[in-house]
């Protein structure tokens, strides 16, 4: 029997009488990628939050290697789970190889030491993400995208098995947004991760997951989902869809000349509409 890295069926959430997450089921076969997308409180991070334990879901399962993950200890689980949130808490005198080195703790008893093994794997770590020079500095000091690729560099410390990303590429600049997502990828390791960028997530995710209002309303690679049709109705945005001229996967040019009023899902703009709406706004002079 195939043992997938993730099952999840009819997974909802309800807060309140409000529903979150509507009955999603999908699987994420071992050593894939799958990228979540949607708009803006689509639900992308509860899902995440459903998988790594935060939230515990109103109905449905959520298997990891084939375990329910309400059966794992604390431990177990963040030994096969690691998880890189959007929002970096504050770690307080902390350097960067000490925070990376936290990594470390599932595999680890109480009062054994770093000894020269994890020291090489943290050491590894922090050049895979480009940090080796900012080891010694201390974790709060650092910016933004540096704080993102420690947290993907403890990550790679704690050798999980499935690992879980909410937004990874939020505060990194183009350059590290691709190269930490190829890092992720060549990890060999299935990973599950929401992404704003849709073609990012094109290029590097094996398949996609598309969140809209809380439902899965697609789910397939990338080019089953990335369609014309289906980003207009989820994004409520006019846009081209191209075979990238590198990867084959899709790419996505998109229409401007939105109004406010008319960026919702009833009313896309068709790329002619939108194109005219832009030469007007030119010819008004105010492009
Ligand atoms: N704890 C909570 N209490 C109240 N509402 C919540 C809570 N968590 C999520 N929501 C609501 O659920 C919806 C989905 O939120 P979620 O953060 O999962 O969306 P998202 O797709 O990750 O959005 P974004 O792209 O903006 O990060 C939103 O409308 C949000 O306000």
């Amino acid at each position: 029997m195939i043992v997938n890295a993730i099952d999840v069926v009819g997974l909802s959430w309800q807060l309140e009488r409000q529903s979150i997450l509507s009955n999603i089921s999908f699987s994420l076969p071992k050593g894939q990628m799958l990228g979540v997308i949607g708009a803006n409180g689509a639900g992308k991070s509860s899902l995440l939050r459903c998988l790594y334990r935060y939230i515990e879901p109103t109905s449905g399962s959520i298997s990891v290697l084939g375990q329910d993950i309400h059966g794992y200890s604390s431990r177990a689980f963040a030994r096969d789970v690691a998880v890189v949130l959007q929002e970096t808490p504050a770690h307080f005198e902390m350097t960067t190889s000490q925070l990376v080195a936290m990594g470390l703790t599932p595999h680890k008893s109480w009062f054994e030491f770093t000894n020269q093994d994890d020291k090489q794997h943290i050491q590894r770590a922090l050049q895979q993400v480009g940090l080796e020079h900012k080891a010694n500095q201390d974790y709060d000091k650092l910016s933004g995208g540096e704080k993102q690729r420690a947290l993907i560099a403890r990550a790679i410390v704690q050798r999980p098995s499935v690992l879980i990303l909410d937004e990874p590429t939020n505060h990194l600049d183009v350059r590290y947004q691709i190269q930490i997502l190829e890092l992720v990828r060549s990890l060999g390791i299935s990973v599950i991760c929401s992404i704003h960028d849709l073609n990012l997530a094109a290029a590097t995710c094996d398949n996609l997951l598309l969140l809209h209002q809380g439902h899965c309303v697609a789910y397939g690679s990338p080019q089953e989902v990335l369609t014309q049709t289906q980003i207009a109705s989820a994004f409520g945005v006019s846009c081209e869809v191209q075979p990238h001229r590198q990867t084959g996967k899709p790419a996505i040019q998109y229409f401007y000349g939105y109004q406010p009023s008319s960026a919702t899902i009833k009313n896309v703009p068709t790329p002619k509409s939108a194109a005219i709406a832009a030469g007007q706004r030119r010819s008004h002079g105010d492009a």
